[in-house]
């Protein structure tokens, strides 16, 4: 699914207007009458306090929406209008004529500290303050009003976005709505998915409010949201006439002593994504753990007992994975610069190996093309430097994609994969997966898909989904603390049957 900026979605909303032939009230009473409908259907009628609170631009008007159908469905609704402007919209304005129309409980106006209602924990608040049109930070008594619904303890229910929040930039320490659910229309933002953002968000669901099909359909976006329907299309089926020599034949290098497990999880989870032959390349010392641990297995030792000082140099790989438990020192790392020197073929670097490019940045120019490298924050930072905010992030990941031709996946909750201008944010997974190994698992599989011929950001996608949706799997059954990287790794053919499963995704958490 694409993801829209702030800019895209106004155009979306003046073609629809055109090509519909319809009145911007119009489309506002449709946004605002799906919002009443969701909120309907799982209230159905119960007589909860709710607590509207409209801002005066248009969020404000579909919040004057919902409250005039809550209101003729006899509901027990006050609404607040927060007049932080005197500006307000046209829409609005209709729609606050037509909410006096058929209630004697006008709304209610704040504005000053003043004029805040109480704000009980058994009330329903609906969010209606800002939505896409915030240019700013949210400071002043309108601020206070935020941090008084976020301390009620109130179920908080926003319109579009939770109102502070923007779609496409931060505001350093304005205050923002935390919501318990966000109904967001037409496409979900962008700010839902970053780490510093997308704690605000609570359970997200996207509604469609029927915006011009052409328009969504052609507009250039380079922001995808990648789900099951997604990772589906990337998928590619066995042939029945097939042998092991059409699934790849892939070289994992890494480990050290104490460290032989990440390389056992790496190349166990290529074997579980298909892979048809592995073999691992390690320090002599975890010869017999590999062989027992993972007999389909082929394993090849370093002249060194301890750690890698030199790859084979003549192996003849698919493609080539580099890095766990490998550690950063100076023979390990001129070892991967020696190979680096003639390798055409793909490799994908993890953990230690990014340690070392970050140590060593002439290395990457002498990474292949379409070579992936997947950096926990720690290791980004260590490659990039500090950032300003995430949106700042994502630049300085996109640069560096660019420049070296590089596909790099951000580890986090939300997952990002980006490929010179494009990002790809990944939707499946649970805070089950922050355990150790779970890295490894990951460059397991997008090595395996590599070799496999998938393209490299395809088999990366494709990985970085199953990867989350093999998680969920496991924690649906142990729980999220029980979860162990070896899981993951043992569940990615569940996953990949879950995709052609008839089961709907299960609704986006936050
Ligand atoms: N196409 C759609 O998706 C539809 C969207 N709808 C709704 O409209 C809002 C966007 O409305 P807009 O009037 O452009 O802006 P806001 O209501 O978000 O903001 C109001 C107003 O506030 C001013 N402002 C901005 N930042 C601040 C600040 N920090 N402090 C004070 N004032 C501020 C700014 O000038 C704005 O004009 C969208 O989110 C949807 O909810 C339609 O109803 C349906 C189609
Ligand atoms: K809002």
């Amino acid at each position: 699914m694409k993801i829209l900026t702030a800019a895209q979605l106004a155009e979306a909303d003046k073609v629809t207007l055109e090509k519909q032939d319809i009145t911007s009230e119009e489309l506002m009473e449709r946004a605002g009458t799906l919002v009443f409908n969701e909120i309907h259907k799982r209230l159905q009628g119960a007589p909860i306090p709710i607590k509207i609170f409209c801002g005066i631009g248009n969020n404000g008007g579909d919040g004057l929406v919902v409250a005039r159908h809550l209101i003729q469905h006899g509901y027990e609704v006050r609404t607040f209008i927060v007049n932080y402007s005197d500006k307000r919209s046209e829409d609005f304005l209709s729609n606050y004529e037509k909410l006096k129309e058929i209630t004697n409980d006008w709304p209610e106006l704040i504005k000053s500290k003043n004029g805040f209602p109480e704000i009980h924990t058994g009330d329903f608040v609906i969010d209606a303050l800002f939505g896409i049109g915030l240019n700013r930070a949210v400071e002043g008594w309108p601020a206070d009003l935020i941090n008084l619904i976020n301390t009620s303890q109130a179920f908080v229910l926003s319109i579009d976005m939770p109102s502070g929040l923007a779609p496409d930039q931060v505001f350093k320490d304005g205050a923002v709505i935390k919501a318990g659910y966000t109904l967001s229309f037409q496409s979900p933002k962008l700010s839902f998915y970053l780490p510093d953002t997308m704690e605000y968000v609570g359970d997200l669901q996207v509604i469609d409010i029927a915006l011009d099909r052409e328009y969504l359909g052609k507009v250039d976006s380079n922001i995808f949201l990648i789900g099951k329907e997604e990772a589906q299309s990337l998928y590619r089926s066995r042939k029945i006439n097939s042998h092991k020599g059409d699934y790849g034949k892939v070289l994992i290098i890494g480990g050290s002593y104490g460290k032989i497990g990440s390389v056992i999880l790496a190349s166990r989870a290529a074997m579980r994504s298909g892979t048809g032959l592995c073999t691992v390349y390690i320090p002599e010392c975890g010869y017999d753990a590999l062989q027992i641990s993972i007999p389909e297995v082929m394993v090849l030792t370093d002249q060194n007992s301890k750690m890698i000082t030199k790859f084979p140099s003549d192996f003849d790989a698919d493609v080539f994975c580099f890095g766990m438990g490998a550690g950063t020192n100076e023979a390990t790392a001129n070892a991967l610069g020696e190979f680096l020197e003639t390798q055409k073929k793909p490799v994908v670097i993890d953990a230690d190996g990014i340690n070392i490019l970050s140590k060593n940045k002439s290395l990457l120019k002498k990474m292949p093309e379409n070579s992936v490298i997947t950096p926990h924050p720690g290791e980004l930072k260590r490659l990039i430097g500090e950032w300003k905010d995430d949106f700042d992030k994502l630049d300085k990941v996109k640069a560096l994609s660019k420049k070296f031709k590089l596909i790099i996946v951000v580890k986090g909750a939300h997952t990002f994969i980006v490929n010179n201008e494009e990002v790809y944010i990944n939707s499946s997974g649970n805070p089950g997966m922050a355990t150790a190994g779970s890295g490894d698992v990951l460059s397991g599989v997008i090595t395996s898909f590599i070799g496999q011929n998938y393209s490299s950001l395809a088999a990366t996608i494709l990985a970085v989904y199953l990867h989350g949706s093999s998680g969920t799997l496991v924690s649906d059954q142990l729980g999220y603390e029980s979860l162990l990287a070896g899981d993951i790794a043992d569940n990615i053919g569940r996953a990949v049957q879950q995709l052609f499963n008839r089961n709907p995704e299960p609704e986006q958490k936050n």
